[in-house]
């Protein structure tokens, strides 16, 4: 099979591990190969901190100016002092003086996964509310799923936890009461919610100065819920600024979204600049479909030394991956759509605070979560796209892989494959963004375990230099 995949390499040619959240700059970036084991061993005695790469021109989480610079209020500055936010991120420092500068100026802003987007877009939204009018809706922030609207509420709650009267609203499934509808100056939702509220006359949208829509170039898929975010758009105010964000712009959907935010400013990415190098990518060559179960059972060890998350294709087989593996004796909890909201809630709380380490899941956190404890992520089954599932779906793997590696930190993905058609998909993954693929074998386990732990190991000792070791 190997000759199918020239970005797949084996494991005699596999690059060092990166060091913490340096991005790919150049497609072709590789380790000298002269002496690969001293290599990998620097490599973890070398510890990264976070100060560094913020001072490392190809990372991008490099600045040269700080926040005090960029004109924020003092309580937004006292903010971001509080979550212990030093510099701003390259995408921060770019975007942030363009958003918030008058007249306002549509944006369509692309970084990589865990590199600061959101506060870079909430800290427009905070310097725009008028906290005069608490209960006047001035900024709606729309978001793929219930997760990421909630997590994205809370970073606005936080940054903002000392802008006096900032009321900050979840338009979600069961959040707002029919009684009193919504009040809040900032609201974060997903669009059908926020398209029912409006259309009930509970969400007063007269006066919304600002739209952000997070992971845009899904969002506004029309295989997806661009239908959605078009009628929410005509609802608003013609003179909105509207802020389009994400890590993945596909052409397609770029065209598309410069129509939506007409003249907007744009931080774009090169295809190669997309992976984050504190990600090392890794495959599980499987002998056939029934092995990769084992072979997962087999890495749950691994799986527990941080948190890891676990994508599958379909929820009916989060739900029976869940109970094989309760059966055999592991603790795993399972996420999906099926699960009504508030069971939602407490399955990614948990997850959260630590108190389960493994999530089974599928495509519904694939985008935007952060859980900085997460350093494997297993791509159980290779997403694809399509009809009849043809296609290798890349931005979904790199939305899925970034759940870990967040801001500066490491961590490990996985991907399984099994046949001629998931080999055949990763191939094109790898091929698409330039990656080369560390090969491991369910033949060798001292090995795979080997690899696997060192990165596992560095991210944890490298936790001391981030800033918030558990965040959203
Ligand atoms: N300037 C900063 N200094 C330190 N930490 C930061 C800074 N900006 C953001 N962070 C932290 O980095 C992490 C990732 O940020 P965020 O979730 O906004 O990433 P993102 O770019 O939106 O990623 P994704 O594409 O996956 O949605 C968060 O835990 C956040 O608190």
């Amino acid at each position: 099979m190997a000759d199918l995949a020239s970005r797949i390499t084996k494991p005699e040619d596999a690059p060092a591990p990166a060091a913490a959240g340096d991005s790919t700059t150049t497609p072709e970036t590789k380790v000298e190969t002269a002496e690969p084991s001293n290599l990998v061993e620097n490599e973890y005695e070398v510890e990264v901190k976070l100060s560094d790469l913020q001072n490392d021109q190809e990372s991008p989480l490099y600045s040269v100016s700080s926040f005090d610079q960029l004109g924020l209020s003092k309580a937004i500055s006292d903010g971001l002092l509080a979550m212990n936010f030093k510099k701003p991120s390259k995408i921060q420092e770019r975007a942030l003086p363009l958003m918030i500068s008058n007249p306002p100026r549509n944006m369509i802003a692309q970084s990589q996964s865990g590199t600061g987007k959101t506060a870079a877009f909430v800290l427009t939204v905070l310097s725009r509310v008028e906290l005069s009018k608490p209960t006047q809706p001035q900024a709606l922030i729309l978001a793929p799923s219930r997760e990421l609207a909630r997590q994205i509420q809370m970073v606005v709650q936080t940054v903002g936890q000392f802008c006096e009267n900032l009321i900050v609203e979840a338009a979600i499934p069961g959040s707002i009461s029919r009684e009193t509808g919504v009040k809040g100056s900032v609201v974060v939702g997903t669009p059908g919610t926020v398209m029912d509220l409006v259309r009930r006359r509970q969400f007063d949208v007269s006066q919304l100065k600002v739209l952000v829509i997070d992971e845009a170039d899904n969002m506004l898929d029309q295989q997806g819920m661009g239908e959605q975010c078009v009628r929410v758009k005509n609802m608003l105010p013609k003179t909105i600024q509207i802020l389009l964000f994400s890590a993945t712009f596909p052409d397609k959907v770029l065209q598309y979204a410069e129509r939506y935010a007409p003249n907007a400013n744009q931080m774009k990415l090169k295809q190669q600049e997309l992976t984050v190098k504190g990600i090392s990518q890794m495959y599980m060559d499987c002998p056939n479909q029934k092995d990769k179960y084992d072979i997962l059972c087999k890495l749950y060890g691994l799986m527990t030394i941080g948190s890891s998350v676990i994508f599958v294709r379909t929820r009916d087989s989060a739900t029976e991956i869940q109970r094989r593996m309760e059966a055999d004796g592991h603790k795993v909890s399972a996420l999906h759509g099926a699960y009504e909201g508030a069971s939602r809630d407490v399955l990614l709380d948990d997850f959260r605070s630590g108190r389960s380490k493994v999530l089974i899941t599928t495509n519904v956190l694939a985008r935007g979560i952060d859980v900085s404890s997460v350093s494997m992520v297993i791509n159980y089954d290779i997403p694809m796209k399509g009809p009849g599932d043809r296609e290798p779906d890349a931005e979904t793997y790199l939305h899925r892989i970034g759940r870990t590696g967040r801001f500066g930190r490491v961590g490990v993905s996985i991907s399984f494959v099994y046949d001629r058609k998931s080999f055949e998909a990763l191939s094109q993954i790898a091929e698409y963004y330039g990656i080369d693929l560390i090969q491991l074998s369910p033949d060798d386990w001292d090995d795979t375990e080997q690899k696997v732990q060192e990165i596992i190991k560095s991210s944890r000792a490298k936790a001391d230099y981030a800033p918030n070791a558990t965040s959203g």
